[in-house]
């Protein structure tokens, strides 16, 4: 296993180096419990990622930024592209918190013990591409990967983030036999900051006083929650309405009309940066660790990502379909989930999403 470079790999004694410049402190003389060797006995938190790719890495580096581990595992398929990233991010030690990385292309032993293990390993869209195409593609590559993460982590968060997401999250259950709870997509936590953006635009406030919600899919059928779209506790739907109407009689179908062009936007997002630069990476680096913050330090948070959503607003309970929803996320896991006051449209959407989903899950016969 590739490790991270060490004064001793160069010929420096480690333990000579450290004893001249420091001398060792009474073992009851701190505040952190030691085992007999003198060892800090404090838990530290380890989480990989599959996947060392423009979103594995963005990712990465937005955790350590954050300082949200304690190590920092990283897996890929192409040896040299995997050394090369650590190696980047291990140079900018001196200016981060102290975090150690690993990297290997070995599943099993790199990943071993983590308590969250996110998966961004896979095909991405080409221009024009839909997520739902990457999918056959994408299964092959999770049967590999699930089983030796559930194996070498038992007890770890998964948290999967390759496309189609949602349904991915769902392979990613059956594959893992892990419980519910610790299976969680990244859903449309990117989607609902990208509509809250768009919103905090158009109204000149900060995103993060914009509270609004896409749900369902991550991809083309997801939905937008407008009638809980709100700012400092104000609806704002009715505003919305107005500065899209451009005469006292024009109909409900245009306004509805608008509401549709700013859901179109969220979901063009994605295309539009493809177009552009040929990946989205910053924002789901983000989306993700935010939602590794809450996980890893129990927030309790309420973040829309992929759940089992079952019985929820009327989706049949023989239909095992992960899709988003507003859940509370902490150290466990999913704690639970908003059963949302939807409009009848909005609920009429959910179900087409579901839909969507359920039909490509229930071809892959896991
Ligand atoms: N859920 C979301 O909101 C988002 C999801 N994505 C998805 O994330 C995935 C990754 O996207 P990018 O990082 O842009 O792609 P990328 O092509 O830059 O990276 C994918 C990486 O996976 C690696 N890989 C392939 N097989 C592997 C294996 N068996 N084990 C370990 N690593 C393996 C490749 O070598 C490559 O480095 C795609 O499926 C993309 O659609 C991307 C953006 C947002
Ligand atoms: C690629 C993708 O899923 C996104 O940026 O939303």
């Amino acid at each position: 296993m590739k490790k991270a470079c060490s004064l001793s790999e160069l010929g420096f004694d480690a333990d000579s180096a450290s004893s001249g410049l420091f001398r060792a402190v009474a073992a009851n003389g701190g505040d952190h419990h030691h085992d007999s060797s003198g060892t800090s006995m404090h838990r530290l938190t380890k989480v990989s990622v599959i996947g060392a790719g423009n979103v594995g890495m963005a990712i990465a580096q937005t955790i350590l930024t954050r300082g949200l581990a304690d190590e920092i595992a990283l897996v890929d398929a192409l040896p040299d592209k995997l050394r090369g990233e650590m190696l980047d991010l291990q140079h900018a030690a001196a200016f981060l918190p102290r975090t150690r990385l690993v990297s290997d292309t070995d599943i099993a032993a790199v990943t071993r013990g983590s308590d969250l293990a996110i998966v961004t390993a896979g095909a991405r869209q080409i221009p024009g591409e839909t997520r739902l195409n990457l999918l056959q593609r994408n299964v092959s590559l999770f049967r590999k990967i699930i089983p030796a993460l559930a194996q070498n982590s038992p007890e770890a968060l998964l948290l999967v983030v390759s496309n189609p997401v949602d349904i991915l999250t769902y392979v990613a259950w059956k594959l893992s036999g892990f419980p519910v709870s610790r299976v969680i997509g990244s859903g449309t936590n990117l989607d609902s900051s990208r509509f809250r953006f768009l919103l905090a635009e158009h109204l000149d406030v900060n995103a993060q006083d914009v509270q609004a919600y896409m749900v369902g899919e991550h991809g083309d059928s997801s939905v937008a929650v407008w009638s809980s779209v709100s700012v400092a506790g104000m609806p704002v739907l009715k505003t919305l309405q107005d500065s899209h109407t451009t005469s006292a009689s024009a109909s409900m179908i245009m306004k509805e009309e608008a509401l549709e062009g700013i859901r179109r936007a969220v979901v063009n997002s994605a295309y539009e940066v493809i177009g552009l630069k040929g990946y989205t990476s910053w924002a789901i680096g983000y989306s993700v660790a935010n939602l590794v913050a809450t996980l890893l330090r129990d927030q309790r948070r309420i973040h829309p990502v992929s759940v089992l959503a079952t019985g929820f607003h009327g989706i049949a309970d023989d239909h095992e379909v992960f899709l988003s929803l507003p859940a509370r996320l902490g150290r466990a896991g999913v704690l639970g989930v908003v059963d949302m006051e939807l409009t009848h449209e909005e609920t009429k959407r959910l179900r087409h999403s579901a839909k969507t989903i359920w039909e490509n899950c229930n071809q892959l016969g896991l």
